[in-house]
């Protein structure tokens, strides 16, 4: 007889972005952020103040890692700045890059900067009540552009995985958010690089999908 998962609640404490019954967490301090912005001297000048502290930190609950399974769970992230950077997430595309993901902002100001294999660039904003679905191929950062904590929910197939190098490959992500005049604004990213016709066919090639 199939022996059944037990269903779950769990609660979000939004002024901790802590997630109640998690099965993991895990922080990313300043000083694990190394080589993630492009002033380097910035961030060597804030290393001394900021080294130790938590730039973002994440609460999951994984119930299996089986295909059809959802993983989900929190994500907080600081206000700050990198020289004129924001605030952002590592990023990465899925190991299995034909999966999806659903964010759903519920504090702060942030913004999803995605990126496809073919170096199409998209920036939607992730307020408050806004749910952002991340379509199957894209490379996807969370970026905090507000003066106040960035609290997401996200919720991904059991299955994905993560792959970081694809953006470590291309020397970054083809666009950096900077602060402008009252507001963020996008840049290029003057380091970065195309990705070969054959890494991309690779990607789309896993799951034989086509891409519109
Ligand atoms: O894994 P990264 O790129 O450091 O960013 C963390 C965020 O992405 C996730 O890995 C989900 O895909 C979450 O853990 C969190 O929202
Ligand atoms: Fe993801």
């Amino acid at each position: 007889m199939t022996r059944l998962f037990e269903p779950i609640g769990c609660k979000v404490d939004l002024s901790t972005g802590a997630m109640a019954n998690a099965t993991g967490s895990y922080q990313k301090r300043f000083r694990d952020l190394d080589g993630l912005y492009a002033d380097a001297a910035a961030f060597e000048a804030m290393r001394a103040t900021w080294g130790e502290r938590i730039v973002y930190e994440v609460s999951e609950f994984r119930p299996t890692d089986q295909s059809g399974d959802l993983i989900f769970g929190v994500t907080r992230m600081a206000p700050g700045r990198v020289g004129d950077e924001y605030f952002m997430t590592r990023g990465h595309i899925h190991r299995q890059a034909d999966r999806p993901e659903i964010y759903y902002g519920q504090k702060g100001h942030g913004l999803m900067l995605m990126e496809s294999p073919e170096g199409e660039v998209r920036i939607l904003p992730m307020d408050a009540q806004t749910v952002c679905y991340v379509p199957p191929f894209w490379i996807h950062r969370s970026i905090n552009v507000g003066d106040d904590d960035l609290v997401m929910l996200f919720c991904y197939p059991a299955d994905s995985g993560q792959d970081y190098e694809i953006i470590a490959r291309s020397g970054g992500m083809r666009s950096r958010v900077v602060a402008g005049d009252g507001g963020w604004r996008q840049v290029d990213n003057p380091d970065w690089r195309p990705r070969d016709a054959k890494l991309i066919s690779a990607l789309y090639g896993q799951s034989g999908m086509v891409p519109a």
